[in-house]
């Protein structure tokens, strides 16, 4: 039998000891003194934030050629830099939306983006990936410039770094099924399980110095992209000044639903995922598959192992490299769109990958085979059902999490009347704050600086920061509570929490002996 390559991490810029964090720690500085400009701004940008100059800085900032970035470690400095002083631009303090990003962030943006074969949008590569230092692990860089968001984002660095190693041990478990030998495979199963159950151990580690507070308003605003963001006051997006001839950009924010790391789980366990409210039912795993020989890759597009391959918009299966259209309950599932906003070559690993994911239809059909009762078949289907667990568990104290972080404090609201945020009204010449919406002119009447009259929202947009409005919006999933109605929707028809409790149900669903999801589905268990 042919098979098809296995994927080789360090092809796909991954290493088997750190998985998709660089080996080296990401750059502090640019070397090349050329960029200068961009470190200086940086290096004070939460205080220029804070008083509302950010923007005022930008516009003195020179266009920088980013093809001066040569290295990898260079562009991913540049590519942090320029998302957190764009996302910290467009955003504010106190300061409606601006719609136009100036040329002297959006091209170089847009330039080190394609280098990267990213997006110019804040991601969790950004953020997470490249946003460490080796001092006890610290971050390079916030928005907010609280010790909240560096944990927030130091947590997932660690569930990065922890999970690394799974990895080889998920090719290695591909490569044993490939060589038929159960008790191998049982084993390498085992040793992936106690790194998930690692996994999760870190994530309860969010709850201890990320103040749900904190995160929700002071630091959660900002991971926000420019997609269904119209009662923030981007209705069409963001236009990148000097980019695609200013054409508008509705792109999503910064979410750890782009760790590869937690995709690279899904697809080589088969776990498949479909759009919030459409999934097919799953027929019973025993007595009944979907492949001959669960060892072959070939043809198998969908590499669940089963009979209900009906709807092939799954997660595992093939992703394109075109930014998706459909982002709420339609075709397109949003795990699926995540990947839109990986580094290109990590992309590139989870559709190799999805090509040779072979476990879960092997273990199906020894499942359903007549060796079924044999106890070593009876052991592998325990470990590959325990990793599933394991995924699940890692989901169930997600949703915990979304819950405490998002939902309660929707609910509780902001302990000052406007969360700590401007609204439209607040915005005057007399407060002291930032620029006018309506005139372009700043606060103290000065005029604007020529080469950008503050881009701002369109007049009428009344809420800058509209989290008492708007549920789960900054990642993409905008909600919105419908007055005198107690569902929570998004604007694209998905709701959050069903969302993440399909995802964990998918996942729990996909145990070869069916057990009960731990947490119900009750929907008043997390209001
Ligand atoms: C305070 C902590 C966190 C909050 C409030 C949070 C919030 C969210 C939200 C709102 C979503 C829905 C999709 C979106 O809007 O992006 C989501 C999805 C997701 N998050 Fe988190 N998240 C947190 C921490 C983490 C961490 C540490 C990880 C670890 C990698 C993680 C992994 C994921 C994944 C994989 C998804 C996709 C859904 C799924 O696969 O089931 N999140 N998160």
């Amino acid at each position: 039998m042919v098979f098809k390559a296995l994927p080789v991490l360090t092809d796909y810029d991954i290493s088997p000891e750190t998985g998709f964090l660089p080996v080296e720690p990401p750059l502090e500085i640019l070397p090349d003194p050329y960029f200068a400009p961009w470190e200086e701004t940086f290096r004070c940008f939460n205080g220029l934030l804070l008083a509302s100059r950010i923007r005022q800085r930008v516009h003195e900032l020179p266009v920088l050629d980013a093809s001066r970035l040569t290295t990898k470690a260079e562009q991913r400095r540049g590519y942090l830099i320029l998302c957190m002083l764009s996302h910290a631009y467009v955003w504010g303090k106190h300061e409606l939306a601006a719609e136009v990003l100036p040329a002297s962030l959006a091209v170089p943006w847009q330039k080190v983006a394609d280098m990267l074969e990213m997006q110019p949008i804040l991601t969790h590569a950004a953020v997470v990936l490249w946003n460490w230092r080796l001092f006890n692990l610290d971050t390079l860089a916030t928005l907010s410039g609280s010790s909240d968001e560096s944990w927030f984002y130091l947590v997932t660095t660690a569930i990065e770094a922890k999970g690394a190693p799974v990895l080889s041990k998920l090719l290695n478990a591909i490569q044993l099924v490939r060589d038929d030998d159960i008790t191998g495979l049982t084993q390498e199963l085992v040793t992936i399980r106690g790194i998930i159950e690692e996994i999760v151990v870190v994530l309860r580690k969010m709850f201890e110095r990320c103040d749900p507070y904190v995160f929700y308003w002071k630091v959660r605003p900002y991971l926000a992209g420019w997609e269904n963001m119209a009662e923030a006051g981007l209705p069409n997006g963001v236009r990148y000044e000097g980019v695609d001839n200013g054409k508008y950009k509705t792109l999503a924010g910064g979410s750890a639903a782009q760790s590869s790391l937690i995709h690279a789980l899904d697809v080589a366990f088969g776990v498949d995922h479909y759009p919030t409210g459409f999934r097919p039912k799953k027929p019973h795993h025993h007595g009944h598959h979907g492949h001959k020989n669960g060892t072959t890759v070939d043809g198998e597009a969908t590499m669940n192992g089963q009979t209900d391959n009906f709807y092939n918009e799954t997660v595992s299966g093939r992703v394109s490299p075109v930014q998706p259209e459909d982002t709420g309950a339609g075709s397109t599932n949003f795990i699926q769109k995540m990947r839109f906003y990986m580094p290109g070559p990590h992309r590139n690993f989870l559709t190799h990958l999805t090509e040779v994911a072979n476990i879960r239809p092997y273990v199906t059909s020894l499942a359903a085979s007549n060796r079924a009762t044999d106890e070593e078949v009876l052991k592998l289907v325990a470990a590959y059902d325990e990793c599933i667990h394991q995924i699940k568990v890692f989901r169930d104290v997600h949703i915990q999490m979304v819950t405490l972080y998002i939902i309660m404090q929707a609910n509780k609201g902001p302990s000052i009347s406007h969360g700590g945020f401007a609204t439209k009204h607040s915005i005057t010449p007399a407060n002291g704050f930032s620029s006018d919406a309506n005139t372009g002119k700043v606060a103290n009447g000065d005029a604007a600086p020529p080469a950008a009259a503050p881009p701002v929202a369109k007049k009428g947009a009344s809420i800058l920061y509209p989290q008492k409005i708007i549920f789960g919006a900054p990642h993409g999933l905008a909600k919105k509570q419908e007055e005198g109605n107690d569902v929570i929707r998004g604007t694209g028809g998905t709701d959050l929490i069903p969302f993440l409790r399909q995802s964990r149900d998918e996942t729990n669903e996909s145990k070869i002996v069916p057990t009960p999801s731990m947490i119900g589905t009750s929907k008043s268990s997390f209001t």
